[in-house]
């Protein structure tokens, strides 16, 4: 069987008293996308912290591709293919969107030290940042600033940018968060053409979402996993049903 693109071992963590990841046991197949979805401060956010590295789990591993990544920081796990996309946009709003993409592509070359050395004017920086605009339809607005996008293709021009990582696994923080109805199947269809190419771990409240793109999908409540599994399963789950119960109807 080919080695999971990640795997959880037991990840713990606690904040005082609050175990919020209380020993979870995950694992996302290379090409998977794998939905994490539960209530309000189920843990899905300090989860995801705790896989790109920006918080340290109490006990527990992370494997990447069968490598122990625990101890990494967040800069190794990325050179090492685990990309991110953030709740809060990361793009700087001044530069063009092409531009933005670049210097991601610049960021993470063999030579970042000549980072804004006119990123967008590089054939070397340029071909890759055509490629990540085209992938996730933007390349008409490759000029505009990236500030001027819309919410739905900020998110787009952030799923670029974790493109030029040319990642084995992006993790997918609430790409729908606070974006239209038609935008937001915008972007489940950008997602939807992107599946098979990497792993993606998606965190989203949007159950039509979830339910249209995800292989598999996990529950978590209350920092444990209660169910994971293929969608229909999950859904049929009664212990899934009585933790959305009140949220789902
Ligand atoms: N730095 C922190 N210090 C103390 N408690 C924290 C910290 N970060 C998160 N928590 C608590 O941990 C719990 C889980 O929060 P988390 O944001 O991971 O949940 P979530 O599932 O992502 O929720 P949501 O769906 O609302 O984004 C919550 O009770 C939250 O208040």
């Amino acid at each position: 069987m080919a080695e999971p693109a990640l795997a959880l071992k037991g990840l713990a963590k606690s904040f005082g008293a609050l175990k919020v990841t209380n020993g979870v046991d995950l694992s996302i197949a290379p090409g998977e996308l794998h939905a994490l979805i539960g209530p309000n401060g189920a843990g899905k956010t300090t989860l995801v912290h705790q896989i790109s590295g920006t918080l340290k789990p109490d006990a527990g591993a992370i494997l990447f591709g069968g490598q122990d990544i625990t101890r990494l920081s967040p800069q190794a796990r990325a050179r090492a293919g685990l990309a991110r996309t953030f709740q809060i946009t990361s793009t700087i709003p001044s530069l063009s969107a092409l531009e933005n993409v670049a210097l991601g592509v610049q960021a993470h070359s063999a030579h970042p030290l000549s980072l804004f050395r006119d990123a967008a004017s590089d054939e070397a920086l340029n071909t890759p940042a055509w490629e990540a605009l085209e992938a996730v339809g933007l390349a008409e607005r490759a000029h505009a600033p990236a500030g001027s996008l819309s919410h739905g293709e900020k998110r787009a021009l952030e799923i670029a940018m974790a493109l030029t990582l040319q990642p084995k696994l992006i993790l997918l923080d609430e790409p729908l968060a606070g974006v239209g109805h038609e935008e937001g199947e915008r972007l489940i269809g950008l997602l939807n053409s992107l599946k098979g190419r990497f792993a993606m771990l998606l965190v989203e409240h949007d159950m039509s979402a979830v339910f249209a793109l995800a292989d598999r999908v996990t529950v978590l409540v209350y920092g444990g996993v209660i169910a994971s599994g293929a969608p229909a399963a999950v859904r049929a789950d009664p212990a899934v049903r009585q933790a959305y119960l009140g949220e789902e109807g």
